[in-house]
């Protein structure tokens, strides 16, 4: 682990410190009684204490929930009253105040636990973990409805960390920047990366991320050599801070998960650090991640997309249509099933939903295997591998027509100066909703009209697919995970 001391120095914890703080965190958790298949909310950003609490639940058996210091108190009295959490934990400086009374509550620091209200006495019904077991539960923003909770077994995590340490990404002498806050489980594929490998653990202070001076200064201050995140948190430095990173010359690998990386921007990394391996890792929080593939070096001048290739050694994507048939032809759009040892138990508390989600295997259904319904689509190119085409949800209707929003998203990538683009439905009071588009152009480019931009569209899209409304910004606003919020962008219009 190296992390900020928060005032301008690097904290080293070695894997023997992080061995013994494991051990004491964990005496710490047992001495309070807590029994297998407990729950704890881990309230932190990514730290050397909070990666020792989490590996100190799963050595006590008992699930953690993390969640950001961010949440705001109702979204965690939400995850509270439906978890019966036995603890909430927090770092010293955590601000959280008016914890339920029958939640105990503690600070984890420097001098182990201290607890501020026990929690409530229980009886231990269990003697010994199960790798089935719960290890932890995220819970997902949910595009649609209330918040669920992805319950994944400690079995799960440490096959899809098998698969996943097979692709080679990192090794010893690595040191891995992790940018996700811990609520998102893209900050647990970091940690089981860098742990995994016998690489270095780099958590990047929040506060640096959206600075893409700071971002870089600390990157380069801690001999960073692998930086992992969305591709939001490169817009920033793109824009600004070309220079900056191609002097960042211990940078060797960058990997992104969450949504599309636009290309434009993905040229400009990949002319800014040449050597750099770049990696597409696609998924979904109900199998942690499913494929892990490598960006083309350099990207052909006509490549239209991304693949997310083929997954993890151990796990296989098929896609299949709408009557569940595996489809084998190329090009041809279907539904991503994921048959993976990394499939989630389930949504907490939520069998209908975990019903839509684990869903018979499509191949064999009398088996009773359960795959996971990715809920996103793709086709497969001449060799099997598949190309990303978005979530079927996201499939939207514009006057009665089908559109994929990052097919819109594409032709207005094309268009020079535009490095990323964001589509979406505006709905109109009492009249059809309409296409919207927020465009972020090369900080050097042209002024731009929005005239210009729809013209292009109009060359090669039909008509309900142009954007009716266009705006170019400066930046795109994100979610708490990092991915770019179109709900914000909506109510900017509205
Ligand atoms: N590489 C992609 N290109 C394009 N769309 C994508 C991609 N990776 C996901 N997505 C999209 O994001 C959805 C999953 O969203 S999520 O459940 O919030 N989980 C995540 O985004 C992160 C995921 N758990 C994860 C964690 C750690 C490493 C990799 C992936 C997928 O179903 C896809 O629609």
């Amino acid at each position: 682990m190296v992390e900020s001391d928060g005032v301008g120095g690097l904290v080293t914890t070695t894997y023997r410190e992080l061995a013994d703080r494991v051990e004491r965190y964990a005496a710490a958790l047992l001495d309070l009684g807590l029994d297998i298949g407990d729950r704890v909310i881990l309230e932190s950003d990514t730290s050397g204490h909070a990666i020792a609490l989490l590996l100190a639940c799963s050595k006590a058996g008992v699930a953690f929930i993390p969640v950001s210091p961010e949440t705001p108190d109702k979204r965690l009295h939400s995850i509270i009253s439906t978890t019966a959490p036995a603890l909430h934990l927090q770092s010293p400086t955590g601000a959280r105040q008016g914890i339920p009374a029958e939640v105990g509550t503690a600070r984890f620091g420097p001098n182990g636990l201290a607890v501020e209200r026990p929690p409530v006495a229980r009886v231990r019904h269990r003697r010994e973990a199960s790798a089935t077991d719960p290890a932890y539960m995220i819970f997902t923003s949910g595009t649609t409805g209330r918040p669920k909770g992805v319950v994944m077994s400690h079995r799960g995590v440490v096959a899809f960390y098998r698969g996943m340490l097979a692709a080679g990404i990192v090794g010893t002498e690595d040191r891995v920047a992790t940018t996700s806050p811990l609520q998102f489980d893209f900050s647990l594929l970091d940690i089981g990366l860098a742990l995994g490998s016998g690489a270095t653990v780099v958590p990047v202070p929040r506060a640096a991320l959206p600075w893409p001076r700071r971002f870089l200064a600390f990157l380069n201050e801690a001999e960073v050599t692998q930086v992992n995140g969305v591709p939001s948190i490169w817009r920033g430095v793109l824009r600004h801070e070309l220079a900056g990173l191609a002097e960042l010359e211990k940078l060797r690998g960058v990997l992104f998960c969450g949504e599309d990386f636009p290309l434009p921007e993905l040229r400009l990394l990949q002319r800014a650090r040449p050597n750099a391996r770049l990696v597409n890792c696609y998924g979904a929080t109900e199998s942690m991640a499913a494929s892990f593939t490598d960006v083309p070096n350099p990207l052909p001048d006509e490549l239209e997309k991304l693949s997310i290739g083929f997954a993890y050694p151990g796990a296989e994507m098929t896609i299949v249509d709408e009557d569940l048939v595996p489809i084998t032809e190329p090009g041809v759009v279907g539904h991503i099933h994921l048959r993976a040892p990394s499939l989630f138990t389930g949504y907490w508390d939520d069998p209908e939903a975990t019903r839509a989600a684990q869903v018979p295997d499509p191949l064999n259904p009398k088996s009773g295997q359960l795959v996971l319904r990715t809920g996103d689509l793709a086709y497969q190119g001449a060799d099997g591998e598949l190309y990303f085409c978005g979530r079927a949800d996201n499939q939207v209707q514009i006057r009665g027509n089908r559109v994929e929003l990052g097919e819109v998203e594409r032709r207005i990538l094309e268009f020079p100066g535009i490095t990323a683009a964001a589509a979406l439905v505006l709905p109109r009071a009492d009249k059809e909703p309409v296409l919207g588009a927020f465009v972020v152009t090369a900080k050097d480019a042209q002024q731009i009209s929005e005239n210009e931009i729809r013209a292009f569209c109009k060359e090669t899209l039909p008509a309900y697919m142009t954007p009716h409304e266009l705006r170019v910004v400066d930046s795109l606003p994100v979610t708490p995970n990092g991915k770019i919020d179109r709900k914000v962008l909506a109510a900017s219009v509205a």
